[in-house]
């Protein structure tokens, strides 16, 4: 079965056009307003407007609470919540319950006592996005082009669906899929020109070796 690729952080048409074309499974939008790559519901409202079927949009919210929940699904259609931020298997089943809407829950990891938490979030979460551990000291909880040591998830079984995350890149993510046996993959800066400018050409080489056999 091919990989599954998720593009995150998208901000402009000519991304999200790019993911499409190329292949990705879930495209991100990042409704976090101290990210580079933040989006209003307005602006994702447009920016999903053509998305075809079978593609997952992906709102990403940090610890939101009740309202802005409700009051981005009510301008922007979402087919899957993300939370990247410290919410509780509690406040997962909570979001579950409030948007009716599968939950992906970020998941950090430096270490191999973190997977006790991949294991608890995996009770409740529809899927899971197994991130690199954000540093104390970093301004965002995720997208910070930052890697973990694969090998802690080699040989792993995992309970629900999961996404690796954290530093991939085009040059680094067929490794990152032998390594681990990721069914899916999430990208954000390795996938930039700039923090919060997303580049084209680096997408398509992204899908292309994460999709391509592995051997
Ligand atoms: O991208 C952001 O700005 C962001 C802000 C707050 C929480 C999470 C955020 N991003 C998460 C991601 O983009 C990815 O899911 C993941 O962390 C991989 O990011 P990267 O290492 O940059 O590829």
């Amino acid at each position: 079965m091919s990989v599954s690729v998720k593009i995150c952080g998208l901000n402009d048409p000519q991304a999200v056009d790019a993911a499409i074309k190329a292949g990705a499974r879930y495209l991100g939008f990042v409704f976090f307003p101290k990210s580079p790559r933040h989006v209003t519901p307005l602006q994702a409202a447009s920016l999903v407007a053509d998305v075809p079927l079978g593609i997952a949009r992906v709102g990403l919210f940090v610890n939101p609470d009740d309202a802005t929940l409700e009051s981005t699904l009510a301008t922007v259609p979402l087919d899957v919540i993300q939370l990247h931020g410290s919410e509780t298997p509690q406040r997962v089943t909570e979001v579950k319950a409030l948007t009716g809407l599968p939950v992906m829950k970020a998941v950090g990891v430096a270490e191999p006592e973190d997977l006790e938490a991949v294991w608890d979030y995996g009770l409740v979460a529809d899927m899971l996005l197994i991130d690199a551990k954000a540093p104390k000291d970093a301004a965002l909880p995720g997208g910070n082009g930052l890697a973990f040591d694969w090998r802690i998830l080699a040989g792993r079984q995992i309970l629900k669906p999961w996404l690796l995350a954290g530093g991939l890149t085009p040059d680094n993510v067929a490794q990152a899929i032998r390594l681990t046996r990721a069914q899916g993959v999430d990208v954000s800066s390795g996938v930039e020109s700039a923090p919060g400018v997303k580049d084209a050409e680096k997408i398509r080489n992204f899908i292309a070796r994460a999709t391509a056999p592995i051997l």
